[in-house]
């Protein structure tokens, strides 16, 4: 970490949900004066009274901190708070849009509300996940010389998302006006990350061709899974064995149910979108897509196999509902997905994750693990949860009408599984227990 010091700076973060909050509590950690902006009057008197509603390590006491310090501060009015901001992030949802294309609404409304307010020199930065040509576009309805918009993407993941932000691998920064990349660069100076300045297309793009990378390795890794199950290979040898190459790296090698999450799916499809638009055809991204599709689909025959061929009427208890552990965000979940296909076909839902609460359409949320297993044919794992691996496998059997257990995650130890007198399959790996080669 470089010694590099901070000089504090008054900052908008505009948009409070896992990217503002971690970004304005982490920035004011820094020693920024921080003002966060919300449209959601609820959830700007919670957060003002320190209350954090989404699960992220170390991010309530971060605010508390920032609250307490005097340097962070919540309100509900973008306008009068950036009036003498020397940067403002916009952190706003950039969702899925009609046809597939990231919907830039919200970013539009508030350029729309603040454009005129901004003090001269003011950086306006996108951090929100944006299309190719949004800087550009944001300075037209900007109309002024004096207001330089910046690109500064977020690679952040949920469940880590104050250490990703505060141990970054690197920070993009891009504008096309001089020097306004290299003053955001700045803000985050303390931190000792490499940086990449460059134009705002370039970090603009760097942002979904990270995200389509990732999709296109968990796809591929899903593909060879199902290589090994048809050739009697066993994925995690595989994975382990590739993953020792450097240049392959050893991380999102996981096979599972298919990526899902609040990014990756409709970062695809936009990406796709944003191809498209220049008339070049991205065949090898849809075949990403493609594949995790049929990966969804491959889990559902599995199950409805592990059902006795038929899911009408079948029992099926879900282990997890988050699109993966250590989060309690369902958006775009690939466990709902399944969920959903398995309600379609007539199959009697019940679910447990232990971080969602209430119910949800088309099942029963229990409030224990072994209430899934009560009187289910199937019991599958949807999420690596690292306390479904602690579960009494003897108790669930007992208490099960069937005998089948699918994990999607390869999360169980399968001996334990099998010794409760169950049987189980997992992805990628021999009906039974093989353990990985392991290389030294
Ligand atoms: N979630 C992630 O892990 C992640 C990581 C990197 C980048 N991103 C990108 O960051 C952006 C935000 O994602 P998120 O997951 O934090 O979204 P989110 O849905 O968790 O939060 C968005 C917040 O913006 C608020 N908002 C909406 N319109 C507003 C307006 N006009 N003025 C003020 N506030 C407004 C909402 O009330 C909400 O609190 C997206 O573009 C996303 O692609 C997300
Ligand atoms: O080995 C692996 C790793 C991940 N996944 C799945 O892939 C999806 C995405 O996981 P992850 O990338 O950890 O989740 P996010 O928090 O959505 O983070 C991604 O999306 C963010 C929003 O753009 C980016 O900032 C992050 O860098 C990028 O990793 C989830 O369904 C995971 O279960 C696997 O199946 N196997």
């Amino acid at each position: 970490m470089s010694a590099a010091r901070t000089v504090a700076a008054r900052i908008v973060v505009v948009g409070t949900g896992y990217v503002g909050l971690t970004t304005g509590a982490c920035l004011a950690s820094l020693g920024h004066h921080v003002t966060c902006v919300d449209v959601d009057a609820a959830k700007v008197a919670r957060l003002a009274a320190g209350r954090v509603d989404i699960m992220e390590p170390g991010l309530a006491e971060l605010v508390g901190r920032g609250l307490t310090k005097g340097n962070l501060a919540f309100v509900g009015g973008a306008r009068d708070a950036v009036r003498d901001a020397a940067a403002v992030f916009l952190c706003v949802p950039t969702p899925m849009g009609a046809g597939g294309a990231a919907d830039l609404r919200a970013v539009e409304v508030v350029v729309a509300e603040i454009g005129d307010a901004l003090p001269s020199g003011c950086a306006l930065v996108t951090k929100s996940t944006v299309p190719v040509g949004t800087a550009r576009r944001i300075g037209e309805l900007l109309g002024r010389d004096d207001v330089p918009v910046v690109s500064n993407p977020e690679f952040l993941r949920e469940g880590t998302a104050v250490e990703d932000f505060l141990g970054p691998e690197r920070i993009v920064v891009g504008s096309d006006t001089p020097g306004a990349a290299e003053r955001v660069a700045d803000l985050y100076r303390a931190l000792g990350a490499p940086s990449v300045v460059t134009d705002a297309a370039s970090a603009e793009l760097v942002k979904y061709a990270a995200n389509c990378f990732l999709a296109m390795k968990l796809s591929y890794v899903n593909a060879i899974a199902e290589l090994c199950e048809r050739l009697g290979a066993d994925i995690d040898a595989v994975t382990e064995g590739m993953g020792h190459d450097r240049r392959i790296g050893r991380s999102f090698l996981k096979p599972g149910p298919g990526w899902g999450g609040s990014c990756l799916p409709k970062d695809t499809s936009a990406l796709l979108r944003i191809a498209e638009s220049v008339r070049y055809d991205f065949g090898l991204l849809a075949a990403a897509v493609d594949e995790n599709i049929a990966q969804r689909d491959r889990i559902i025959a599995r199950i409805a196999g592990a059902a006795g061929g038929d899911l009408a009427g079948a029992r099926i208890g879900l282990l997890g509902l988050a699109f993966k552990a250590g989060t309690d965000d369902l958006r775009d979940s690939p466990a709902l997905s399944v969920a959903s296909v398995l309600c379609a076909h007539g199959a009697e839902i019940t679910a447990y994750d232990p971080a969602v609460a209430g119910d949800l359409p088309g099942m029963t949320v229990a409030d224990n693990a072994y209430r899934v297993a009560k009187g289910a044919d199937v019991v599958v794992v949807l999420t690596e949860w690292p306390e479904f691996r602690r579960l009494d496998w003897h108790y669930l059997a007992a208490l099960m009408r069937g005998d089948a257990v699918v994990d999607t995650r390869n999360l169980l130890e399968p001996g334990v599984v099998l010794d409760a007198g169950l049987s189980w399959q997992g992805i990628g790996r021999p009906r039974r227990a093989v353990s990985a080669t392991s290389v030294s």
